[in-house]
Order: C-alpha cells, then structure tokens, then sequence
C-alpha cells in the first residue's frame, strides 16, 4: 500500500470528521436553544449522544464500484447538501461490502478496509475482486477479520460493523417478518449478529422506534457484557432484560433443584394455573343469604351460576370478569328489593297489592334501603309511595355494590386474587426461584394487571435456548406481532427445562412461521480447542457438526490430572501462569474454596484479569484464556455435558482441564500435562 493512498483515505476521513463536528455543532446549539421545550431538547440530546458515539471508527470502508463510483462505509450516513460523503453500513448499497465476492462481485471492483486509530488511518486493507482470480475460502476482508478475532478480549464485546462476514450479514438483513431462529455453534456471532440486527431494524423499519424492541438475555452478567454494543452502533433506545428484570417486582432468593426446575418450567403448568385460578370461583350448593340494610336477601345457586357464566364468557381475566360476575349478583339482588318494594305499591283503589305494610305505606328497611341508594321518596297524604324507575334501580346497584355485606358476600364467591396466591396453590414456598417468575407472569395474565403489559414491536432472545415453555409464553405475550429473533444452539442447552427443538418451542405460538437461518464458521474458539471438544459432541449429540474454526492457534489445550483436596491450590498455581484474561470455570460446589484459594473479590467483574464462574455464568462469554476445575462434576449435572462443551468454547486462545481423579472418557484423549502449561 503506497503513503500517497494512506494520505488520500487520511484527507476523506479528515473531511468526514470535520462534517461530524459541524453536525454535533449545530445539535448541540439546538440543545441550548430548545431549553424551554423538554421534548425538542431531548431529541436533540439524543442526535448529541448519537453522533458522539460515532467518533469511534466512524469510517472503515470504502467500495470502489466498477462504474467509477467510489463510495465510503461508515458508522452512520453523512451529507452535504445533497451529496452523500459516507453511506451507512445499513444502507442496501452498502451490503456488498459484505457479501461481494470474487465469483459474485455485485459491481464491485474494489473492496477496502480501512483502519483507524483515534481520526488517523493507520492501514489499508485491500482486495481486488476479480472473477479470473477467484479463489475463495469465503471469508471477507480476511486480513481485518484475523486482526480482529485474535485480539485480546476486554470484559466487554465490541462491534463487529468493520469486519462482518456474508453469512452474518444476510441474517442481519433478512426481511423474515416473523420469527427469525439463528442457530449455530460456539463463536459463531450469534450475539454479535443478533445485536447488528436490531441496529439494522431500527434504521430500516423506523415504527421500530417507537413500537420499542427488548433484548432478552441470560443473565445481568451477561447483559453487562454486550452492553457497549447497540451504544457504539448508536443505538441508544434498546431495552435489555434478563425473565426476571421483567418482574421488577419479584426478588428471586431460591434455586430449584433441576427436577423442580423442570416440571415448572413446563406449558402444562400454564393449563394447572388456569384450573387453579377457576377453583378460587365458589357456586354454592344452598342458597346463600345476602344482608343489606338490615334485610335478608336470598341468593339462590342458579342465579350464582348465570352470573358465573356470563363472567366467564366475558373472556376477561379473572379480577377484570369478577366484575361482570359481581354485576350480575347485584342486578339479581336489586331485583329481589325492587320486587319487594313494589309488593306495596297501592292499586289504584288504594289498597296494598301485597306483602306491604298494613297501611299501604313502605316498611322502615325499605325505606333505609332507598335512602342509602339516594332515591328521594315523594310524601303524599298516604305516605311515602315506591314506583322506582331505572334511575332509582341503578343508584340501587351501587348501594348494594358498596355495602361491605354485600362485597363480603361477593368476595367469597368470586373472590380477588393475586398471582403469589395462586402459584403458591400449586407449590407451597418460601420465596421464588428463576422458574417461578414465568409462573408468576402467567398468574398475572390469567388474574388480569393493574398496569397494562409493556409490550415490543420487535423481541431479541439471545441464549435462547434456555427458556422453557413457560418463559416462552411470558414473551410471546410482550411480542403480540410476533417479529422475533431467536439465537441459540441447543448443543449448549443447560437448563433442563430448556429447548430440544425449535419447532417444539414455536409451534404452539407461531405455527410453521419461522424460518431458520444458520451460522457455520466459530470466529472465537480456535481450532485446537474445537478439536477436543470432538469426543464430547461425539458422545451426546451424535451427528452434529461442531463449526468450523476461523484459525488455528497453534497452542494445544492440555489437562492436568490432580486430588480434590489440591485442586483449589492446582488451580490458583495453573491461574497465574496463564496470561491474558482468564476464566475459571468450575461447579458452584467448587466456588468458595476457589474464590479463597484465588483470593478473588466479590462480586465479580468482567473486566478482572481473572474470574470465577459456574458453566451457567459464562454461558455467551468469552475470554483469552479458560480454566476448568473438576470437568466431571460439571458433567454430572443433568445437561452436564452441555455445561462442559460451553465450558470448553470459552477461550480465544488457551484451555486448560485441572480434574481431581482419572479424566472423564470425553475428555481422556486430551493431552497430559504433569502439572500446568510451561
Ligand atoms: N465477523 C466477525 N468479525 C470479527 N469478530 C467476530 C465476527 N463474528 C464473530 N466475531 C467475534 O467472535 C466472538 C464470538 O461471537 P459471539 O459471542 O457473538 O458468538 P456466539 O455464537 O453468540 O457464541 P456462543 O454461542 O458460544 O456464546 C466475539 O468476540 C465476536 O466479536
């Protein structure tokens, strides 16, 4: 690459900067100017926050078209006048950045990579594409990919705009309006594509702005994490929550064990919550007695189940159909009172028709009855009269609805619930566990909210997996339009409760409505730790391909075979001499005597050079550098060889196995080491 086209690139990006500047000038003066208008100024605090997010690798490509068009990629689109200076990497003329290939240029004659530090390029990466030449390993910008893959991890994940391959953009882009499944191995980027999607949709499908989209993810640690990457994509807007996050209200402080786990996190559970929920509903066998204003009122079983009836075919949530229950009652009770206030209503000739007062007039409990429903009885020289027209027999109603008698009456045959109540029907507890939480939210749906549901235009599942059917249910009722993507790999499948099949976990939601979109090639995991993985797919999921590594590394995991009672101090001698971060991946058995053997603090960082983590912790993580403590424990949980496998595709560059005893099968063709890496 000659200085000259470094200093040519230099020269645009020197100009891109200048025209940054000048916008965040002018938004910035917008802020101050809109002081007096709070909506005006957030949105201009928002361009603010969006164009200072930019400055980071604000150019990093540009595609030389075979038409003589020169056009430069970027973090977001820029103008003068009318005159585009930057494309978006969003925009459709940018994607054969990422899909052009030699065979299949796409107009393309030039693809550039172009690397910066700070506002100065450093390097230029360039690729000719040439059908006569044509020989494809299918990677894009091979030299920038490598770069990017083998450098040292930070804590936290970073974008991948600069370096996306053609497989990962066609699922960013795909128009799938449903749900959208991206399955694939360890590394494969589904995270990173998952999370370049949402920044695609919201560029693409602006009503996305408003609608809201949710990222679901496996835990906060995780959620920390990937929490730079949507912010440096300029995204700012995105909610991300773990099942529990969307019940704030609940304070998970119990682990289930995982049968437990199980048989919660099962759809059934949804059909045993709604007979619970139908039992709390009481149709009496005998006639009940109603006391208001000091006169009984009867209440007979067949009006009791009427009221039921059409309460129930309201079709509304429990606390929401009890009032259409309690309507009912009432009606049938204020009909018993006009009845029998009208019973002496005199004839015309004067007399009592029936069951009044001897004189014709209306008896003191009446008369207590009209006053507390505010019904103004006219006075003649017979006394007062009843001839109640619907304004009386209304204001009736709602005397009788407030008359704590009446509700005492109601509440024992329709009573009010609350979801705590009525999963605690099911399974006494003293606090709630992870897999109460979609227990709990379907509770809430059967009974009806106080505050209506926040729910999303589009919903992001990473780790997906991971849900049971029930967590399922609890997402599909946050997503009515269904536009979903889903990433996960059921190889790495830990929560017994979780997926097997896709189709299982979908098609009582969506039918055959979603399309599957795979991802081939592990970008993270080296091909020397794939390797051993090998025996251990083999063994429990026969028949599926492990993806193929980007690179080799060159350095072969070992194992290190030691006693239970030396494995803290084994590990804690292995950890400091392993660079870069470092993970340990142990049970949570293990955790304590490791946290004091390593003189680890809590609560963890990401950003530590090293730490401790149980399988399901590190599940979506990644790190320099793992270690493994006691890998048959870890197998001896009910997915255990799932756990192990998440274990071991950890690292970008090293693994190392510490086990307390003879090594599992799986793991025995490892190489031996007499005590940690040299
Ligand atoms: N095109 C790419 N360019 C550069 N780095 C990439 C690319 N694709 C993926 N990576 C990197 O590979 C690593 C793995 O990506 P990611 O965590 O998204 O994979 P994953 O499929 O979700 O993994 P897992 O299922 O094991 O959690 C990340 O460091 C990511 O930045």
């Amino acid at each position: 690459m000659t200085g000259s086209e470094i200093d040519i690139e230099q020269e645009y990006l020197t100009a891109l900067y200048a025209r940054l500047d000048a916008l965040r000038e002018e938004a910035s003066t917008a802020v101050r100017r809109a002081e007096c208008d709070r909506d005006a100024a957030d949105v201009w605090r928002a361009e603010v926050a969006r164009l200072d997010t930019v400055e980071r690798g604000l150019c990093f490509g540009l595609l030389e078209l075979c038409d003589g068009r020169r056009l430069h990629i970027g973090r977001l689109g820029l103008f003068r006048d009318d005159e585009p200076l930057l494309v978006d990497w969003r925009a459709p003329v940018a994607q054969p950045f990422y899909t052009a290939t030699a065979s299949a240029p796409q107009g393309v004659r030039r693809r550039r990579h172009i690397a910066t530090r700070g506002r100065t390029v450093v390097a230029l990466n360039d690729e000719v594409l040439d059908p006569d030449s044509a020989d494809e390993d299918g990677l894009v910008g091979e030299a920038a990919l490598l770069a990017a893959v083998t450098a040292e991890r930070t804590g936290r994940m970073r974008d991948i705009v600069t370096t996306l391959q053609a497989e990962q953009d066609r699922v960013i882009r795909d128009d799938h309006r449903g749900v959208l499944v991206v399955q694939g191995g360890p590394g494969t980027g589904k995270t990173a594509v998952a999370l370049h999607r949402v920044a695609y949709l919201l560029y693409t499908h602006r009503h996305l702005r408003t609608r809201g989209v949710l990222v679901v993810g496996p835990s906060r640690i995780f959620l920390d994490y990937i929490g730079q990457v949507l912010p440096g994509l300029g995204e700012h807007s995105v909610m991300t929550a773990t099942i529990a996050d969307l019940c704030p209200d609940l304070q998970v402080s119990r682990v289930d064990p995982p049968e437990t786990a199980e048989a919660k996190g099962r759809a059934d559970m949804a059909g045993r919550l709604a007979d619970a929920v139908r039992s709390h509903v009481r149709i009496p066998e005998e006639p009940v007695d109603v006391e208001f204003e000091r006169q009984v009122l009867r209440l007979d079983p067949a009006a009791c189940r009427r009221a039921a009836r059409k309460a129930r075919q309201s079709g509304l949530p429990h606390n929401h159909a009890r009032m259409v229950f309690q309507r009912e009652v009432v009606d049938v009770l204020a009909q018993h009172l006009v009845d029998r206030m009208e019973a002496v209503v005199l004839t015309d000739t004067g007399e009592a028709i029936d069951g009044g007062t001897l004189d014709g007039r209306l008896g003191a409990a009446d008369l207590r009855a009209l006053a507390a429903a505010g019904v103004v009885i006219g006075q003649d020289d017979d006394g007062p009269r009843t001839m109640l027209d619907e304004t009386d027999k209304a204001a009736l109603r709602d005397a009788l609805l407030a008359d704590t008698d009446v509700q005492d009456a109601l509440n024992a045959l329709w009573p009010p619930l609350n979801p705590q109540h009525v999963v605690s029907d099911l399974s006494a507890t003293d606090g709630w566990s992870i897999a109460d939480i979609p227990l709990l939210d379907e509770a809430a749906a059967l009974i009806g909210r106080d505050d209506s549901l926040t729910t999303f235009g589009h919903v992001v599942v990473d780790e997906a997996q991971e849900l049971s059917e029930m967590a399922w249910r609890m997402l599909m009722r946050r997503c009515p339009t269904r536009s979903m993507t889903l990433v996960g790999d059921l190889a790495q499948t830990g929560n017994p409760a979780g997926a097997t099949s896709w189709d299982r976990v979908l098609r009582p939601h969506v039918g055959d409505r979603w399309r599957f979109a795979p991802l081939t090639v592990n970008y993270r995991t080296p091909a020397e730790i794939m390797a051993a993985t090998t025996d251990l797919l083999a063994a429990h999921h026969p028949g599926m391909r492990p993806p193929r590594s980007v690179r080799a590394t060159g350095e072969e995991p070992w194992r290190h075979r030691t006693t239970l009672a030396d494995l803290p101090r084994a590990v804690a001698d292995a950890a400091t001499r392993t660079g870069g971060r470092l993970a340990i991946i142990s049970p949570g058995t293990h955790i304590a005597a490791l946290s004091a053997a390593l003189s680890l603090t809590t609560p963890m960082d990401l950003t530590d050079d090293v730490v401790l983590l149980t399988p399901a912790q590190a599940k979506g993580l990644e790190f320099d550098a793992v270690l493994i403590a006691d890998p048959a424990s870890i197998l001896d949980a009910p997915l255990g060889h799932n756990d192990l496998y998440v274990a071991m595709t950890r690292a970008t560059h090293r693994l190392g196995v510490i086990h307390p005893g003879p090594p599992p099968t799986e793991l025995s063709a490892m190489r031996e080491v007499p005590a940690h890496l040299p």
